[in-house]
């Protein structure tokens, strides 16, 4: 799918102004405040009020929040009400939610639980779960896996690939980690001040980055010497 163009704007001021294709999967890559948040939440049209925004896209799918776009919260710890039993949190019936344990790899014992009584990765499954509630065609992913030891985070992204590989959805993946979004994206684009500094295959933008900025990023990122090849 291609955003032909996304501009946020608030009051005179231009936040976001930014097009991009997702053939399969891309990150978007940035450092704080370069518009990476703005650009999810235009998405599903979940902006603040004062801002406007304009989308225009062209794609075999029509982009609708919680229906043909998933969206996976950055922090699992808090993306669920600590209040109300796991299978109280989902909007399907009780067949679909035991597929989705299944697809997610949770033991169906879990939905009795409360949040609080899961581990990290155990919580961001079920919100991933939720994520596909609906078989959406386009995942949203913000740092997904920031709030989760190295291990669960490994965990974590096997898991997206694979289940990627099985229902075929697009995958739009914010991070400001470069290390992650290597493991899952096929390519990548690089967001500065809410403009597209650079982009193509992972790759390519790995091997050989033409901007400083981007250097930069994949520098603060790189503390593995096989993380180039
Ligand atoms: N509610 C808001 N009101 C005014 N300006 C905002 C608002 N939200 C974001 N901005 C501004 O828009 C720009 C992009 O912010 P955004 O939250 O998208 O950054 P980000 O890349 O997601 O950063 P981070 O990695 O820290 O989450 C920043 O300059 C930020 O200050």
């Amino acid at each position: 799918m291609d955003i032909k163009e996304l501009r946020i704007s608030l009051d005179d001021k231009t936040l976001v102004d930014i097009a991009f294709s997702i053939k399969s999967s891309l990150a978007l890559i940035g450092q704080s405040g370069s518009g990476k948040s703005l650009t999810l939440k235009a998405l599903l049209d979940m902006l603040p009020k004062n801002m406007k925004f304009t989308l225009d896209y062209e794609s075999e799918f029509e982009l609708i929040p919680g229906e043909s776009i998933g969206f996976v919260p950055q922090n699992p710890f808090t993306a669920l009400s600590p209040l109300t039993k796991i299978k109280k949190q989902f909007f399907v019936d009780e067949s679909r939610i035991k597929e989705l344990f299944e697809e997610v790899g949770l033991s169906l014992d879990l939905l009795e639980r409360f949040p609080p009584e899961l581990s990290g990765g155990q919580l961001q499954r079920v919100v991933i779960a939720m994520a596909l509630e609906k078989h959406p065609k386009l995942l949203l992913l913000d740092e997904p896996t920031t709030a989760l030891d190295p291990n669960t985070k490994e965990v974590i992204l096997t898991l997206l690939k694979k289940l990627q590989k099985r229902e075929g959805f697009l995958m739009l993946f914010v991070t400001h980690d470069i290390l992650s979004a290597k493991e899952i994206c096929e390519d990548i684009c690089v967001i500065k001040n809410g403009v597209i500094v650079e982009n193509g295959t992972m790759q390519e933008v790995i091997s050989s980055p033409k901007e400083t900025y981007t250097k930069i990023l994949i520098e603060a990122n790189f503390s593995n010497r096989n993380f180039r090849q």
